[in-house]
């Protein structure tokens, strides 16, 4: 990321209900987060609270935590408008966007935003540009705006 190697150790945790007693120690020490929902299924997206609930609890003050509404492929099913993810995500000011594990579409911004942020917070040098990752993602989903949940 911008001329510095930024290594992603990635894990995929699971979602539902009866594991939610291990999962933490998954994300205690995580630096980042992406909350994935499924747009086609309310549970999922209701659930979303009571994830960034506890993730305000248990994980690192710091963390960087991104919402994303999957399977933006499946539109013609959808049960979760794109702006009730971004209300969502405003309200707990974090960035949020659509995408597709199926298509691919905002897999690699979603995972590039991260990236940036964490190397944003690791490398700081006096004459650099700080990156934002609101900001970042804001220029592609311009409807976002920010307060201070985390
Ligand atoms: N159409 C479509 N299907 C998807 C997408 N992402 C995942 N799926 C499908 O959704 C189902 C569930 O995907 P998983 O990756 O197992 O979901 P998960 O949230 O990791 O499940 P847990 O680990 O049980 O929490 C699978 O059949 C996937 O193929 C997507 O973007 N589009």
């Amino acid at each position: 990321v911008d001329n510095v190697k930024v290594k992603l150790q990635i894990w995929d945790t699971a979602g539902q209900e009866r594991f939610r007693s291990v999962t933490h120690a998954y994300y205690r020490d995580a630096q980042a987060l992406l909350l994935l929902y499924d747009i086609t299924s309310k549970t999922s997206f209701d659930n979303i609270r009571a994830w960034l609930t506890e993730i305000h609890e248990y994980a690192q003050r710091d963390i960087v935590i991104m919402l994303l509404g999957n399977k933006a492929d499946m539109a013609g099913e959808r049960a979760i408008r794109r702006v009730e993810g971004e209300n969502l995500a405003r309200e707990y000011c974090v960035p949020f966007m659509e995408t597709s594990a199926k298509t691919g579409v905002n897999v690699e911004m979603a995972f590039i935003s991260v990236a940036k942020e964490l190397k944003r917070r690791s490398v700081r040098r006096p004459d650099e540009l700080t990156f934002q990752i609101h900001q970042y993602v804001e220029a592609e989903e311009p409807k976002l705006t920010c307060c201070s949940y985390f």
